[in-house]
């Protein structure tokens, strides 16, 4: 996918996973050093060339903390403009099937049960998702 539009402006599309274990949710923080410094933000990256969604969450999951997902349902996907640049996420409801979680790139993780997801400052592109996710559990 394209990761510029007609403007010349940056747009990342980014396969992201809300992780779930025992009614719980995993969110992971961003570190010093990334983009977005120490927001808290759902585990994922953007989406190579020629790589399906699935397939990149994934690669990234394995790369960033070192477990295999399990890959389940779609939420809708969300576009924000930040002001450098846009951002499209993807996201999946998933579970780990085999790993234990080592932050590769992240400064901090925890589990959250849903309603407690919004106490965290997250990457501002994140919150449709968490209000959507959310409703989900609620209804
Ligand atoms: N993985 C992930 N990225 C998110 C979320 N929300 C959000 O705005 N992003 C943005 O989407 C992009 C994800 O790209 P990435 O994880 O592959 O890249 P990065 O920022 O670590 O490194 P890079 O931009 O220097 O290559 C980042 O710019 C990040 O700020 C989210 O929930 N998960």
């Amino acid at each position: 996918m394209k990761d510029t539009n007609q403007n010349g402006r940056k747009h990342v599309h980014v396969a992201c996973a809300i992780i779930e274990r025992e009614g719980l949710v995993l969110s992971a923080r961003r570190s010093a050093s990334m983009n977005l410094p120490l927001r808290w933000e759902f585990p994922g990256g953007k989406i190579e060339p020629g790589e399906g969604r699935e397939e990149c969450l994934k690669r990234e999951l394995v790369e960033e903390m070192g477990v295999e997902i399990a890959v389940g349902c779609p939420l809708t996907p969300t576009t924000h403009r930040y002001p450098s640049f846009d951002v499209t996420l993807y996201p999946y409801v998933c579970s780990i099937v085999s790993g234990e979680i080592t932050l590769h790139e992240h400064s901090a993780m925890t589990w959250l049960p849903p309603e407690r997801m919004l106490e965290l400052e997250w990457a501002d592109a994140d919150l449709p998702i968490i209000l959507e996710y959310q409703r989900r559990k609620q209804g």
